[in-house]
C-alpha cells in the first residue's frame, strides 16, 4: 500500500470503572483508570482513486462492521468535514488490521477511531493541535480519547475528561481471556441501573492510584476486588464468566475482573512467567474462547 499512513493503536483495561446514576443525556458519570495494554490494532489509511472503502483482517475480521457506523469511517469523515478536506481527497481506503477482541470491553472500535483520525490527520496535513483531536475523539465516543493518548489516565465525566496518571515499577503482566460473543455497552449499563437503583457519585480510589503509582502488582491486585461497577452487570448479562475468572485466580492469578463493560476478563499476574502460566491454564480450562498475555502500560496511537 504505497502513499499510505498506518497508526498502531493500544487495547485497555479498566483497573476501575466506578459508575454513577443515569444521566439526563443517558450517559453515565464516571470515574474510569483506564491502563492501555499491549495487544494493538494497526490502520492503514491510504489515497484511493474512486471512493472511501474499509476493509479488515485478523482473528476477528468478520465481527467488523465496514460501513459508515464503523468508527474509523466516523473518524475520518469528522476530521474531513472539521478542516474542509476537497471531496476528492476525502477518498481513502481505510483497512484495519486488527488483533483486539470485538464488543469485549477492551475499546477495539474505540482505538480504531482515534487511530484513523490520527492516520487522516497526517495524511491531510490538517494542521490540527492535539486539543482539537482530543476534541473530535471525544464526540465520536466516551473510551475514543484515551486510545489516542494511551499510558494510564483517570476519565472523569462520561470517561471523556482525562487526567494523565504515573505508573511506577516495571509495569504489570496481566492476562486476558477473551468470550465466544460479544456484550452490547448500553446493555450493560441498563443492566447496571437495574441492579444499583442508587448509585453514589463515582470517585477513583486513593489507594489504587498509589499501587499504580507505586507499581506494586500485589498492592494493585488489592484493590481490583469490586473496582469495576460494571462487572455485577455483565455476570448477570453472562452468568458463566464467573467460572473463567474462577479458573484465572485458581492457575495464580493475583487478581481477576471483568475488562470494562466485558466479557473479556482480565487478570493480573506477579510477572511474565505467571502470566503465561495462567494464560496457558485458562486456555487448558474451557472456560474461555482463547487466553493472551499482555503489558501495561503501552503506548497511545503513535504513526508507524
Ligand atoms: C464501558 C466503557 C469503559 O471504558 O467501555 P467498554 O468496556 O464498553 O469498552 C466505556 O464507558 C464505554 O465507552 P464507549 O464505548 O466509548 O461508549 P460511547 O460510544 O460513548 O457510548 C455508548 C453507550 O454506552 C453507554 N454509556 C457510555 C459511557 C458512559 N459514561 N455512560 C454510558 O451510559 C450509553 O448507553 C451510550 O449510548
Ligand atoms: N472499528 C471497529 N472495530 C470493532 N467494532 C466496531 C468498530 N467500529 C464500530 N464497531 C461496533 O462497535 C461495537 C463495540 O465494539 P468494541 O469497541 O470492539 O467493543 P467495546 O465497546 O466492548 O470495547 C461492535 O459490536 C461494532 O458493532
Amino acid at each position: 500500500m504505497s502513499g499510505g499512513v498506518t497508526v498502531r493503536v493500544p487495547a485497555k483495561v479498566n483497573v476501575q470503572l466506578a459508575v454513577g446514576g443515569a444521566r439526563a443525556d443517558g450517559f453515565h458519570d464516571l470515574a474510569n483508570v483506564f491502563l492501555a495494554v499491549s495487544l494493538y490494532d494497526e490502520v492503514t489509511v491510504t489515497p484511493s482513486p474512486d471512493r472511501p472503502y474499509l476493509t479488515c483482517s485478523g482473528p476477528y475480521a468478520e465481527q467488523v462492521p465496514l460501513d459508515s457506523t464503523n468508527l474509523a469511517a466516523r473518524a475520518a469523515e469528522a476530521l474531513a468535514s472539521r478542516y474542509g478536506i476537497d471531496p476528492a481527497a476525502r477518498n481513502v481506503h481505510i483497512h484495519i488490521a486488527k488483533d483486539i477482541p470485538v464488543a469485549g470491553g477492551m475499546a477495539g472500535g474505540s482505538a480504531d477511531g482515534a487511530a484513523a483520525l490520527l492516520a487522516c490527520d497526517a495524511l491531510w496535513g490538517t494542521g490540527a493541535s492535539r486539543t482539537e483531536l482530543l476534541g473530535i475523539c471525544a464526540e465520536l465516543g466516551s473510551d475514543v480519547p484515551f486510545s489516542l493518548v494511551g499510558g494510564a489516565a483517570l476519565g472523569t465525566g462520561r470517561g471523556e475528561k482525562l487526567t494523565d496518571l504515573e505508573v511506577g515499577g516495571t509495569g504489570f503482566h496481566w492476562v486476558f481471556a477473551t468470550a465466544d460473543g460479544g456484550l452490547s455497552t448500553p446493555a450493560v449499563f441498563r443492566e447496571f441501573d437495574r441492579l444499583t437503583p442508587q448509585a453514589p457519585a463515582p470517585e477513583a480510589s486513593p489507594a489504587l492510584l498509589e499501587a499504580l503509582r507505586s507499581g506494586d502488582a500485589e498492592a494493585l491486585a488489592v484493590t481490583l476486588t469490586h473496582s469495576n461497577d460494571l462487572q455485577p452487570a455483565a455476570l448477570s448479562l453472562r452468568p458463566a464468566l464467573a467460572e473463567t475468572l474462577e479458573a484465572g485466580v485458581a492457575a495464580g492469578a493475583l487478581a481477576g475482573l471483568v475488562s470494562g463493560s466485558g466479557p473479556t476478563t482480565a487478570f493480573l499476574a506477579a510477572d511474565a512467567g505467571a502470566a503465561e502460566k495462567v494464560a496457558e491454564a485458562l486456555r487448558d480450562s474451557g472456560t474461555c474462547r482463547s487466553a493472551r498475555a499482555a503489558t501495561s502500560p503501552a503506548p497511545g496511537a503513535r504513526v508507524l
